[in-house]
């Protein structure tokens, strides 16, 4: 066994040594100068105004569960969340329908389809996706209790702001300009309601869902979201406990099977946490127990994520000793 934390440790710990704060922040900065210049993918135009982002701007955060945060880069450049917003919705939802109730509304299998996948709902009898993707996740906050629309966001909007332990808020340009090429999304609400697989008027949880993704944040929020999810659901910033410990095992099972989409196997395989990436591209990964790390970089891959927080966040998981598949043998007295 390796020894325990001594108290204020940063808690990041590889099997038989200790990072120290110092340790952790070289490593840090030694991703940030080896991946700085690193230009590969797109980024996201689907969404126009999403094409307006700076390709160089890059940020790392690590936060761990014991309320450090280590920044590098553009760390408090703001960007719409997207689907990073999706894992804590379905925290929210988990805890107030209980998570096993979730699953079964909303599925927890990995469609191994792309994020806007229609066939995805098609291929399956009972019509359930996962809620890491967007069909999944138009139906999970579709499950967001409240008397409309507007009870629906406020309490979307508040539940991500107790993750980040701040006010979040909207990006007004982000959300008008989704909403107005909004269509295929409107497409996929409509068929899950058809199915009884959207829970409440399906222009209204397009409308909430679209809001939930403008909203504004910064890789330093996203460490605290993740680290939040690694710690029981206490956030390490204010102290709060955000959501029941039991719905953290829950959102990181989904997040680890589907939430890098078609690619999820391969972060996986690679990284060896679950993480959630989302197309203004912020990847947010959680080690359970140690805390989050968070990456922004739009450039994108063929499957939306980010082509730079993926290799940092590779290199990061090793260096830190972060990989939840790493075994060792039982040592024998
Ligand atoms: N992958 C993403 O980040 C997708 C989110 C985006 N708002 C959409 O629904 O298309």
């Amino acid at each position: 066994m390796s020894k325990p934390a001594p108290p204020g440790a940063p808690g990041f710990v590889s099997t038989g040594s200790l990072p120290s704060r110092d340790d952790v922040r070289a490593i840090i900065e030694t991703a940030y100068a080896r991946f700085r210049e690193e230009r590969s993918g797109t980024v996201a135009d689907y969404i126009p105004v999403l094409a307006e982002a700076d390709p160089a701007a890059f940020g790392i955060c690590v936060a761990n569960t014991q309320g450090d945060a280590f920044a590098l880069g553009d760390a408090d450049g703001t960007f719409s969340i997207q689907s990073v917003s999706k894992p804590f919705v379905f925290a929210l939802v988990c805890d107030a329908l209980g998570a096993e109730e979730a699953a079964r509304r909303l599925g927890v299998d990995a469609t191994g389809l792309p994020f806007n996948s229609i066939m995805a709902v098609e291929l399956r009898a009972d019509r359930t996706t996962n809620p890491m993707v967007n069909s999944g996740a138009i139906a999970t906050t579709s499950l967001v209790g409240g008397a409309n629309a507007e009870e629906r966001w406020q309490r979307v909007r508040d539940g991500l702001s107790r993750f980040a332990g701040r006010t979040l808020t909207m990006d007004e340009r982000v959300y008008r300009s989704e909403a107005d090429h909004n269509q295929r999304n409107a497409g996929l609400a409509h068929l899950l309601r058809g199915y009884g697989r959207v829970y409440c008027d399906p222009d209204e949880a397009i409308d909430v869902y679209t809001r939930q993704c403008s909203l504004l944040v910064t890789a330093r929020d996203l460490a605290v979201m993740g680290a939040t999810l690694a710690g029981g659901g206490v956030n390490p910033a204010t102290g709060e406990q955000v959501i029941a410990p039991d719905t953290c095992r829950r959102v990181l099972a989904v997040m680890a099977t589907a939430g890098l989409y078609e690619r999820s196997g391969s972060w996986l395989f690679d990284v060896g946490l679950p993480g959630k990436s989302g197309v203004s591209g912020g990847i947010v990964t959680v080690s359970p127990g140690k805390g989050a790390v968070a990456t922004w970089s739009p450039p994108l891959d063929a499957a939306g994520n980010s082509v730079r927080g993926q290799l940092v966040t590779r290199f990061l998981s090793e260096a830190l000793g972060l990989n939840l598949f790493v075994s060792a043998p039982a040592r024998r007295s």
